[in-house]
């Protein structure tokens, strides 16, 4: 039993030490006392007050045996305890060990009223006043502890200690003293068990009230709450509660709240973020027509909530100290596109890279230069020269700032590239059947760069070395034409390689000249690019052979079919097209000038059979004005190029920056080198293929010359209706035109104008030369009027005449006789002269 916990935090444990310590005591009391009751028992129980009460007799009765021999010399019952034989040695000052305190009962009053916490008894202020130590005669003996630290003396010391008679008198009234204040002391020590208990239940009872009391306070908040917000409605359930409310009586009320306490029910948000929020107008209905609709709405309430957008417009138009504030876009609004795709084996590059002899051949001219004199209000817009030229302004050739000028497209690339991800703007897709491709992340501006076409710059030898060593099993290659007949491989190199083909494609590659240097881009297209969009450039693949020709899923109206340009016809259906064009052409022309084939053929012809005289006329008068009409507007047209463009170098002259044999140079080297090659590589890309009868074999590429020459029909196959679409798209063309042309233009608008001043003269020479009677014969043409390059005045003169006199009923015989024949004097024949009307008379 001593092995059990007894600290004083165990309650059970006390109890059952007391237990113990009872029944331990029990034959050292029979045998101290023989008067004591062998029924006499420890309390066990709150409830066991008979036997708290028989305990009180019990000590009661021990000090009374006690009293009975009361002869000082009559030994004590204390001291007949034989329990204080072992205890011998504390006399000697020793501490009294653990099992010696054995027998030390303790009552304690809190345990016994139940009130007892589990706190350490010495933190207890009551602790000690309520608890008593020591056997029962010793406690009797001694008087209550005023103090918690005082301890009971120990019984079995006492005995030895009193052996003065004068004390042992002492101690016998103090004894007395002690029984009847312990008895009265037990007396208050149940009193206090009570008030204790009382004191215990008081708390159990005010806390329920109060429990009981804060619900009843949130029900009724609750219900307030409900009314207000109901506003008279009231719902069945409120209903039922009034009813109730009604009926049953107060108590019964206050005991339902009492059991029931109500959960707090859900608030529902009848005003908040998107109330009221919706658009003060529509766009779609005028001024008048919103004035109304405001007025009539202004009665209704908003029964729904309006949608979130609104939400944004307010906040964007209220005062932003106000009603500003962040929020988040959803993860698929602000991110839209698809996961973005891995691409194994690829080598970024950012930028080109020469390899092995590729430096060391390629040639920097640094003649090939380009100057702009924009203003800072123009900001080098389309008008700029180097923006026409495709050269990059910097601060070397470019007036303007880099904020000023708007031609810096490199530059802002660089910028990019140093931002996130929507910054750069592309990303690589998977395409349903084309492998990979790019699509954008942004949207671009029409003619905004996208991004560069960079890679490894390899020579020819190298790129076919490549071909046959390297790339010999692959499918896909990413190799461009570049400037000075190299090659850009950008099978390691940026994402542009990614970029598909497209017949209708939605941007360009182009060739730009930045810091002297040629670079690719890939530019949107006149139509801007939208977010997610695929980007694509026309490939004008050149398959080589027709082994080599690839199947084009581009998807779009006006697919070709294949990648590259479209297949040429074979050459007797484009001869019969031409042929019967031409004859077209001439049936027109007879008709027109009504000569004696065609109207003889008019009426077999089954369309002439049906037509009567009146019409036949009338459509070859239609026909006869609109030719005159049309020559009129290419004259036109020719001279308001030449007034532009002799404007364009009056204002070059003014700039005084570059002297006239100067800028004649910089024109034939624009011409020769730059203008070409924009051109050219512009929807140029290679794709090498392997030839299946000879793997590996690699076509060499083709200059861009010969590029040029095959893109760019020859004038004399634009005989014709090729020559009118000639005139509409001027081409800048090879530097061979602009030798012959000494004028002082060097802006490209002024090469343009030159060139189509040229044009514009080719339909009036075979018509002069060629076809049209000459109205008479000159006995001495001058040399001039044989050349057909350089047209003077008098060729002007004779087309003129030409078309003046072939043009029935019209200006005939009313135009004055060339200056030439005056000056000459041919076609005046002897003895006439002519009249006021400008006719040959006999004098
Ligand atoms: C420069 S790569 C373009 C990227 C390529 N799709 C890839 O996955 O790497 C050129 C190759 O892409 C394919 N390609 C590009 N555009 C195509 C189109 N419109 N139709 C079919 N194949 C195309 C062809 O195989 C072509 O040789």
């Amino acid at each position: 039993m001593a092995e059990r916990d007894q600290s004083p935090h165990s309650t059970s444990s006390t109890l059952c030490s007391i237990a113990a310590r009872m029944e331990q005591e029990e034959p050292v009391s029979r045998s101290s006392s023989t008067a004591s009751p062998p029924t006499s028992t420890p309390p066990t129980s709150l409830g066991d007050e008979v036997s708290i009460l028989s305990e009180v007799s019990k000590m009661e009765q021990a000090v009374e045996t006690q009293e009975e021999p009361s002869t000082p010399l009559a030994p004590t019952p204390v001291q007949a305890v034989p329990q204080s034989a072992p205890e011998a040695p504390n006399s000697e000052g020793r501490r009294p060990t653990r099992s010696s305190r054995k027998s030390v009962t303790t009552y304690n009053v809190q345990i016994l009223a139940g009130t007892a916490i589990h706190t350490p008894t010495k933190y207890l202020e009551k602790h000690h006043k309520n608890v008593l130590h020591g056997p029962i005669e010793t406690v009797v003996k001694t008087s209550p502890a005023p103090t918690p630290k005082k301890r009971t003396p120990r019984p079995k010391t006492e005995p030895t200690d009193i052996s003065d008679p004068a004390e042992q008198q002492l101690a016998t009234e103090v004894a007395q003293a002690a029984q009847r204040r312990t008895s009265s002391r037990v007396t208050d020590l149940r009193r206090e068990a009570f008030r204790n208990l009382a004191g215990v239940g008081e708390a159990v009872i005010s806390g329920g009230k109060q429990l009981m009391h804060n619900a009843l306070r949130r029900s009724a908040s609750d219900s307030r709450l409900r009314s207000s917000t109901t506003s008279g409605l009231s719902s069945p359930r409120r209903s039922r509660t009034a009813r109730g409310a009604e009926t049953e009586d107060d108590a019964d009320e206050e005991e339902d709240d009492t059991v029931y306490v109500k959960p707090k029910t859900k608030q529902w948000l009848v005003q908040g973020l998107y109330v009221g929020q919706d658009r003060d107008f529509d766009a779609r209905l005028s001024e008048s027509q919103n004035r109304a609709r405001r007025k009539s709405r202004q009665s209704k309430d908003n029964k729904i909530l309006p949608l979130p957008m609104f939400s944004g417009e307010r906040m964007l138009s209220g005062d932003p100290h106000t009603s500003y504030r962040d929020f988040k876009l959803s993860y698929d609004i602000y991110n839209p596109l698809p996961r973005k795709v891995k691409v194994d084996g690829w080598v970024k590059l950012h930028k080109n890279r020469f390899i092995g002899d590729a430096s060391a051949l390629w040639k920097r001219d640094k003649q090939d230069s380009s100057q702009c004199y924009c203003d800072p209000e123009d900001g080098c817009g389309e008008a700029c020269h180097n923006r026409i030229m495709a050269y990059e302004c910097d601060n070397t050739n470019c007036p303007l700032t880099a904020e000023q000028c708007q031609n810096r497209p490199f530059a802002q690339l660089k910028k990019r590239a140093k931002g996130n991800g929507y910054d750069y703007g592309v990303e690589v897709m998977e395409t349903e059947d084309k492998g990979y491709g790019v699509r954008a992340m942004r949207s671009f501006e029409p003619h905004q760069i996208i991004v560069e076409y960079a890679g490894e710059i390899i020579t020819q030898t190298e790129c076919e070395r490549r071909m046959k060593q390297v790339y010999k099993k692959d499918k896909c290659y990413y190799l461009m034409s570049f400037d000075n007949k190299m090659i850009i491989d950008a099978t390691r190199g940026t994402i542009a390689r990614f970029v598909n083909h497209s017949c209708e494609p939605n941007c360009e590659m182009i060739k730009w000249t930045v810091g002297g240097e040629p670079r690719m881009a890939l530019f949107a297209g006149r139509r801007g690019i939208m977010t997610g969009e695929e980007l694509t450039y026309d490939y004008n693949f050149d398959p080589f052979s027709s082994k080599n020709i690839q199947e084009c899923r581009c998807g779009t109206k006006s697919c070709r079919g294949v990648l590259g340009p479209k297949p040429k016809k074979p050459a007797h259906e484009e001869k019969s097209m031409a042929s019967m064009i031409l004859a077209g052409t001439k049936r027109k022309l007879q008709e027109v000038f009504g000569s004696g084939r065609g109207s003889e053929s008019a009426p077999n012809s089954p369309k002439k059979r049906n037509m009567g005289n009146a019409s036949t006329t009338k459509a070859r008068n239609a026909l006869v004005q609109s030719a005159a009409a049309r020559e009129r507007a290419e004259r036109e047209a020719a001279e308001h190029a030449a007034q532009l463009a002799a404007r364009k170098n009056r204002a070059l002259a003014r700039s005084k920056s570059v002297t006239l044999s100067k800028r004649s140079t910089v024109l034939r080297k624009h011409t020769r080198a730059s203008m070409p090659n924009h051109k050219s590589i512009r929807h140029t890309t290679f794709s090498f293929k392997r030839k299946a009868s000879k793997p590996g074999a690699l076509k060499p590429v083709k200059h861009m010359s010969t590029m040029l020459r095959r893109s760019t029909p020859a004038p004399k196959a634009k005989k014709g209706l090729r020559a009118a679409s000639a005139l509409k798209t001027p081409r800048r063309s090879p530097s061979s035109d602009s030798s012959s042309d000494a004028s002082v233009n060097i802006t490209p608008a002024s090469l343009r104008s030159a060139k189509k001043m040229k044009q514009s003269t080719i339909p009036f020479k075979p018509l002069k030369f060629g076809n049209a009677p000459s109205p008479s014969p000159s006995p001495s043409p001058s040399p001039s009027t044989d050349s057909m390059c350089v047209p003077d005045s008098e060729d002007e003169d004779w087309g003129r005449d030409f078309a003046s006199a072939n043009v029935k009923g019209k200006k005939r015989g009313s135009a004055p006789a060339p200056r030439s024949m005056h000056k000459t004097g041919a076609g005046v024949r002897k003895g006439r002269v002519r009249n006021s009307r400008g006719r040959f008379v006999k004098k």
